[in-house]
């Protein structure tokens, strides 16, 4: 790890925490694939557009406050945008602050734009892995916003940023053959590289999906999943984030909101309901089924707590700490 001009060049997993010995071997970050990335998310925007709201926001929304028939797309977006407001609080990007963001998979860009848009950020910078994704981003031509077709694993800053972002592609950093350890080590390398990329002092916001229940991805519905839906995705625990990040940075806040996914998963499910017709000539209707009911069963497991959402927030450790793996 090399430091330089008050911040720390990211190489994670090249050097182990607190020390300037060499780490044995560099950490496995080997996640989603980009093929598995534009499998799901490059299956068309205009299908996406159907279901989604305006944000175009593919990430549990949060409902606390928001009243009307989630459904409907005005109150959906209310939801998105009370989502991506929360983050961007979360690490002091208020609006006019004018900080330099990163966005970890930005998706097709709802939060790159809301940071932009009220001066929240003054640059903001998304990566993401679907050149379809990245198409619209462009296509947006947002002042002040970079979009990149990139990995997280890749990504090498000029400046240090005030803060990070990264919502819903934390679930794609690492796959489920991995074995605890594994994920362990690329999760840490994540941490790792968002303590490099970040000013001291800096804060980060993450949103992800977690196991919650005893069954982790075992079932019909997590096979369903992983094998015609999120290929080469897997979800952490709660334990294992937490022993990830902890040499790099403090926890500030965790929120726990199942609630948020199912009710979003609700709405989704509603909205391509009444755009089947539509749904079906730009997909097919395989692929319109196969949809409809990942979306269902989800909301399911959600309900049953199976899995849960979690909302964290981060402050970057001056120093990284030297602690057991
Ligand atoms: C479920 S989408 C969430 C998008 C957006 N944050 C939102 O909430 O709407 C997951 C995103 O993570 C991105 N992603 C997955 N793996 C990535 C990686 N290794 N590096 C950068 N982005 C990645 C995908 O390309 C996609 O944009």
């Amino acid at each position: 790890m090399t430091v330089t001009a008050g911040t720390v060049t990211p190489a994670p997993g090249t050097n182990a925490p607190g020390t300037n010995a060499p780490a044995p071997a560099p950490a496995p970050a080997p996640g989603t694939s980009a093929e598995d990335i534009e499998f799901h998310y490059d299956l068309g925007n205009d299908f996406y557009a159907l279901w989604l709201d305006a944000t175009r926001s593919y990430s549990a929304a949060r409902w606390d406050g928001i009243d009307g028939d989630e459904s409907q797309e005005a109150v959906l977006a209310r939801a998105q945008r009370a989502k991506l407001t929360h983050h961007l609080d979360l690490v002091g990007a208020t609006p006019g602050a004018g900080l330099r963001l990163l966005d970890v998979g930005c998706g097709w860009g709802g939060m790159l734009a809301e940071a932009v848009a009220a001066g929240r950020a003054r640059e903001a910078t998304g990566l993401t892995l679907s050149r379809a994704q990245l198409a619209h981003v462009e296509s947006l031509a947002l002042p002040g916003v970079t979009a990149r077709l990139e990995s997280w694993e890749a990504h090498t800053p000029a400046r240090p940023y005030d803060a990070v972002v990264s919502v819903g592609a934390f679930e794609h950093f690492a796959t489920a053959s991995m074995s605890r350890d594994e994920r362990l080590a690329a999760y840490r390398a994540y941490f790792g590289a968002c303590h490099g990329w970040l000013r001291p002092g800096g804060l980060m916001s993450l949103q992800t999906i977690a196991f919650d229940g005893a069954s982790g991805g075992a079932g019909p519905v997590g096979s369903f999943v992983a094998s015609d839906v999120f290929p080469g995705a897997a979800l952490p625990r709660l334990s294992e984030i937490t022993a990830a990040c902890d040499p790099y940075f403090s926890v500030t806040v965790l929120h726990g909101s199942p609630e948020d996914y199912a009710r979003t998963l609700r709405a989704w499910s509603a909205r391509l309901l009444r755009a089947r017709a539509a749904a079906e000539q730009l997909v097919g209707a395989e692929a319109y089924r196969r949809y409809r009911l990942y979306l269902r069963a989800c909301e399911v497991t959600f309900l049953r707590r199976a899995a849960t959402l979690y909302r964290i927030g981060f402050r970057r450790r001056d120093e990284p700490l030297s602690l057991p793996a």
